[in-house]
């Protein structure tokens, strides 16, 4: 048999109806013909290592073999990609052979306990230590002599930084400070690699110097002895347990029993301490939560790739599953035949789409600022950070609810472990919380927002993504177009800031404190921010995928532009309530949008295959048994439950100890 004979005909079927160019599709997505081949190149190569894959599925293994297995892996996996990358590449280089490969994905269905190292430990000392430590740190850590973490979060505080318990006292009589966790809610409780992985950690602690409080502050911290990888005399360290997701990730605990460390392990990029205890502060005192705002960024990117993996199972999946009738007699159609189920896939990729363009625009403002920030220029942060942190929670709420979807969308299979779509989903509700919950995120956009709103009112200019607030005023003629859609996704934010506004007032009239006016208020402004969020990403999708599609086929670009459309439709009708209430729209209009869409998911249907094939995952990576190219969906159910230890023996121990005797009465 032709490789071609192995594929499910429906999916050859479906290739065949694609109107537009995979690859074409795959080379825009990476950024260019070459950066494919780069990213092809080094998935073979690090995909081709030795014991890089289980052959008892991790989901079998209990908590600690599936750590050690992890380690084992990570260990593996992390000398094969350093080998495979071009040493002679430049960082940029390097980054955006990277950019869209999930290669961890294909190793760790739950990720490598060496993530917070490459997240957040390097990018730590590359924000926060000064050029002298970045000299001794960065390469340790670049050639992982260290294996490092960054531990921020406590077990009585995460989302409320300034309230972190743990302190570092500086002793100018010995130039270290004095490490210290003073209570039990003050332990460091979630950092990834912590637990038995790390020997080395970034630790956000309260600094206090000649009996003054000096602020929260990094330390970067040795936790193991390099040699027998004890933890150190006064260092505490544990695993904090099973959670729904990341159980390779290894987050631990950390408590510190008067822990000395000398004065230069303090990053000092920002703020400083001298020798006899003086403290220089930094000007900016949010320079220090600069790393955070890094991985916000780098999150969204994460979005869009998670969730076009997760498109990808359900759409090829959708393909090959046919269940009930359409036409009696007709025989089953596939399921994608339902408009319902591209009801629920379709956005998907679209918003992938969304996620991935925005994500770019968003990094590209995130080293504009870095730059200006080397030079002295913090203008840019606030609106960095606004925006940074309403994108961050945006996505990272539409991803998970579709990824969701897509897992309901398989029926009772996507309820296994071996279609992968559980697993996805763990990864991407984490993002809900880590690096900023939801809701506090939101709060911090709002407060930007309300700032924005009051200077509009006194004339003054604002920052670009949220100039159209001065604008954005009357109720304008309702239009069906893209620019009309995105135009009253503008002014539903207006009308929902409006109201917030106009509540705090109210509450601060009747006398509340104004703390007290903005609580009573938060559900409006949440409500504001996420509108403002939703506009930005549709208008940032409309002009970025303008911008950098001139050059593709005509067929390519109509088959995105199909997918822009259904993206602003897709919202239009999610959000048909704020609209009725701010804009002019009409329920004609809602009926007219409705048919658009219905029109809209038809255009995408021949397509849906071949814009996941152009995601361009290979099997590896999706490492499901519902999504491979080849669709043989039953074949494989088969064979990843026949890995079951359970389906080793025919008859179960538990038979002969609990069962029989208990049929019989006997127990
Ligand atoms: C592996 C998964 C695979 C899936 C794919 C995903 C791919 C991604 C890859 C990465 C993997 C990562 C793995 C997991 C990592 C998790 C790590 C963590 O969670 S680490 C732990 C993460 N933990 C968190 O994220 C904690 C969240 N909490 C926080 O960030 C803060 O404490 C706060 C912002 C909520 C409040 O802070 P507070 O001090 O009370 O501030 P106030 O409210 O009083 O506002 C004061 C003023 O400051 C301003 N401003 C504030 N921040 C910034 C900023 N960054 N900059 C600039 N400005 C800022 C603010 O606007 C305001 O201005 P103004 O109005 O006065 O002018
Ligand atoms: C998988 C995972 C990995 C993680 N990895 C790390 C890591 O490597 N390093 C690290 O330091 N941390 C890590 N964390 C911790 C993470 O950053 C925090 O959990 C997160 O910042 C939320 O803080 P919290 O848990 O204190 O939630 P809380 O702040 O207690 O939130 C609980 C609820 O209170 C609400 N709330 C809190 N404050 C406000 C407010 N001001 N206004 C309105 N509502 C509010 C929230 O909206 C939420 O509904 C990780 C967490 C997870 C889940």
């Amino acid at each position: 048999m032709s490789k071609v004979d192995l594929i499910n005909q429906d999916l050859v079927r479906e290739r065949g109806t694609c109107e537009f160019d995979i690859e074409e599709l795959t080379y825009y997505l990476d950024g260019d013909a070459a950066a494919t081949a780069n990213r092809r190149k080094l998935e073979d190569k690090v995909l081709s290592t030795e014991g890089l894959f289980d052959k008892v599925p991790e989901d079998f293994l209990s908590h600690k073999e599936k750590y050690e297995n992890a380690v084992r892996k990570a260990v593996l996996f992390y000398r094969a990609l350093q080998n495979a990358l071009d040493p002679n590449m430049s960082d940029q280089e390097k980054a955006s052979t990277t950019y869209r490969s999930l290669l961890p994905s294909a190793v760790f269905k739950e990720q490598s306990p060496f993530t917070l190292h490459v997240a957040m430990f390097i990018p730590a000392i590359l924000g926060q230590a000064n050029e002298e430590q970045k000299k001794y740190w960065l390469p340790r850590a670049s050639k992982m002599e260290i294996i490092g973490t960054y531990a921020q979060t406590e077990l009585g505080h995460g989302t409320f930084i300034r309230g972190l318990e743990t302190t570092a006292t500086y002793d100018p009589k010995t130039e270290e400070f004095v490490l210290h966790s003073p209570t039990l809610s003050s332990y460091k409780w979630w950092p990834g690699s912590l637990a038995h992985t790390a020997n080395y950690c970034i630790v956000m602690a309260h600094l206090y110097s000649q009996g003054k409080s000096c602020g929260i502050q990094p330390f970067i911290v040795q936790l193991r002895d390099e040699e027998t990888h004890m933890p150190l005399p006064g260092i505490k360290l544990g695993e904090i347990g099973a959670k729904l997701g990341f159980n390779t990730v290894n987050n631990g605990f950390l408590g510190f029993e008067n822990h000395r460390i000398a004065r230069d392990r303090m990053l000092m990029k920002n703020a400083q301490i001298a020798k006899d205890g003086t403290f220089t502060k930094s000007a900016n005192n949010k320079l220090t939560y600069g790393t955070m705002v890094y991985v916000r960024v780098v999150i969204v990117n994460g979005m869009a790739n998670q969730l076009a993996r997760a498109a990808t199972i359900a759409v090829r999946y959708s393909a090959v599953r046919r269940q009930s009738e359409l036409k009696p007699g007709a025989g089953e159609p596939q399921i994608m035949d339902y408009v319902t189920q591209q009801h629920k896939l379709y956005i998907a990729i679209a918003s992938s789409h969304a996620f991935s363009l925005i994500a770019k625009w968003l990094s590209g403002k995130y080293y504009k600022v870095t730059g200006d920030l080397e030079k002295g220029n913090t203008d840019e942060l606030p609106e960095l950070h606004a925006t940074a942190c309403c994108l961050k929670a945006v996505t990272t709420l539409d991803t998970t609810a579709l990824i969701e979807r897509c897992r309901l969308s398989c029926g009772g299979h996507g309820y296994m472990l071996s279609s992968n779509l559980p697993q996805i989903y763990g990864l991407a509700t984490a993002a809900f919380t880590y690096e900023g919950e939801f809701t506090v995120l939101m709060l911090q956009t709002a407060r930007s927002l309300v700032k924005a709103w009051e200077q509009a009112l006194a004339g003054k200019p604002l920052r670009p993504t949220m100039s159209y607030l001065t604008e954005k005023k009357q109720t304008a003629k309702w239009s069906n177009s893209i620019d009309g859609i995105i135009d009253s996704f503008q002014r539903v934010a207006v009308g929902k800031l409006e109201s917030a506004v106009a509540s705090i007032k109210k509450y601060s009239k009747q006398g509340m404190a104004p703390e007290d006016a903005w609580n009573m208020s938060s559900v409006r402004l949440v409500a504001a921010s996420e509108a403002h969020g939703r506009a930005v990403m549709l208008s940032t999708y409309k002009s970025e995928l303008e911008r950098t599609t001139t050059s593709l086929s005509e067929p390519l670009r109509r088959v995105l532009g199909y997918l822009l459309h259904l993206y602003a439709v897709y919202w239009t009708l999610e959000k048909v309530g704020d609209l009725l209430l701010y804009t002019s729209i009409s329920e004609s209009d809602i009926q007219q949008l409705q048919d658009v869409y219905e029109d809209l998911l038809g255009k995408v249907r021949p397509n849906a295959v071949g814009l996941v094939d152009a995601f361009d995952f290979r099997d590896q990576i999706l490492n499901s048994a519902l999504g491979a190219y080849d669709g043989r969906v039953y074949e494989r159910l088969m064979e990843e439950a026949l890995k079951s230890p359970l389906n080793a023996e025919p008859v179960n121990q538990s038979f002969h100890k609990y069962l029989k005797p208990f049929m019989q009465g006997k127990l």
